[in-house]
């Protein structure tokens, strides 16, 4: 089941003489992890607020899968927002709460009990080794830290689609691997739909099971990793394919 489903969407800001993305279709499926690349400014963000329901497109639509027991919705604000995790690149997060406070007020706007809240907030704590931090004030912790817990307040819901925007940039080793382990495990046991947007090809290729790639605001690629390796002549790295991908899709376009 495709728990995002995107036809068609173009959006071009006030102001600009060119749509920032144009034409943009593809979708995330239960239990799948797709990876949006694309090189700076290629219009990744732009796309992950519309489907977030932040922006609106021009044209072109978005059906986003329904909270248990709604109806399906579209980016038009109908949608069951309560069962979408979006965790922007610049995420905010309350500097004078503690963690748990922090995770507390998240969950509150979710209406969830408080021994589900309790046992979720618990088992993540421990997976992104914070527990000890959990009753320090977010203004002292350090950025891995923070963006460690907007994932949680992001997730806390159990949402059955996760958009994340750039979700492991400035990670350490250490740090990638718990996020790169939570993320599959939760798209497995959940059943949930993942769309992250990295410029962090080797989690990419660790974790995404299909790449959509964006260049000049609009998808040149849809498919496998190895697909993409193949057709730019079969190269030997993500990188080297990405860079012949996008130079060879501005040669067609010249
Ligand atoms: N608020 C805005 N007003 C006008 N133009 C914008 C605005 N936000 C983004 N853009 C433009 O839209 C295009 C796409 O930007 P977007 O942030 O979606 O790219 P991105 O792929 O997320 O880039 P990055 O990898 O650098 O985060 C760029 O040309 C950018 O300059």
């Amino acid at each position: 089941m495709k728990v995002i489903d995107v036809r068609n969407i173009s959006f071009q800001y006030k102001g600009t003489e060119r749509p920032a993305v144009e034409q943009i279709r593809f979708e995330v499926n239960q239990g799948e992890i797709v990876g949006l690349l694309g090189h700076n400014g290629a219009g990744k963000t732009t796309i992950l607020k519309c489907i977030a329901g932040l922006m609106q497109p021009a044209a072109g639509e978005i059906t986003m899968a329904p909270a248990p027991g709604k109806d399906a919705g579209t980016n038009d604000r109908t949608m069951g927002i309560s069962d979408l995790g979006y965790v922007p690149s610049d995420f905010y997060l309350y500097p004078l709460l503690t963690v748990e406070e922090m995770i507390r007020f998240t969950a509150s706007l979710h209406r969830l009990e408080e021994r589900v809240v309790s046992e979720r907030m618990n088992a993540m704590l421990n997976a992104f080794q914070l527990n000890d931090k959990r009753h320090q004030f977010v203004k002292t912790l350090s950025n891995g830290m923070k963006q460690k817990v907007a994932l949680i307040t992001g997730v806390i819901h159990y949402p059955q689609t996760l958009v994340l925007d750039e979700p492991m940039t400035g990670y350490d080793a250490v740090a990638t691997r718990e996020t790169k382990n939570f993320l599959t495990r939760y798209a497995n046991e959940q059943q949930a739909g993942i769309l992250l947007s990295s410029h962090r090809l080797d989690v990419v290729e660790d974790i995404c099971e299909r790449i959509v790639v964006i260049h000049q605001g609009k998808a040149i690629f849809n498919g496998a990793i190895s697909e993409l390796k193949h057709l730019a002549n079969d190269s030997k790295t993500l990188e080297e394919a990405l860079l012949r991908m996008s130079t060879e899709s501005e040669e067609v376009t010249e």
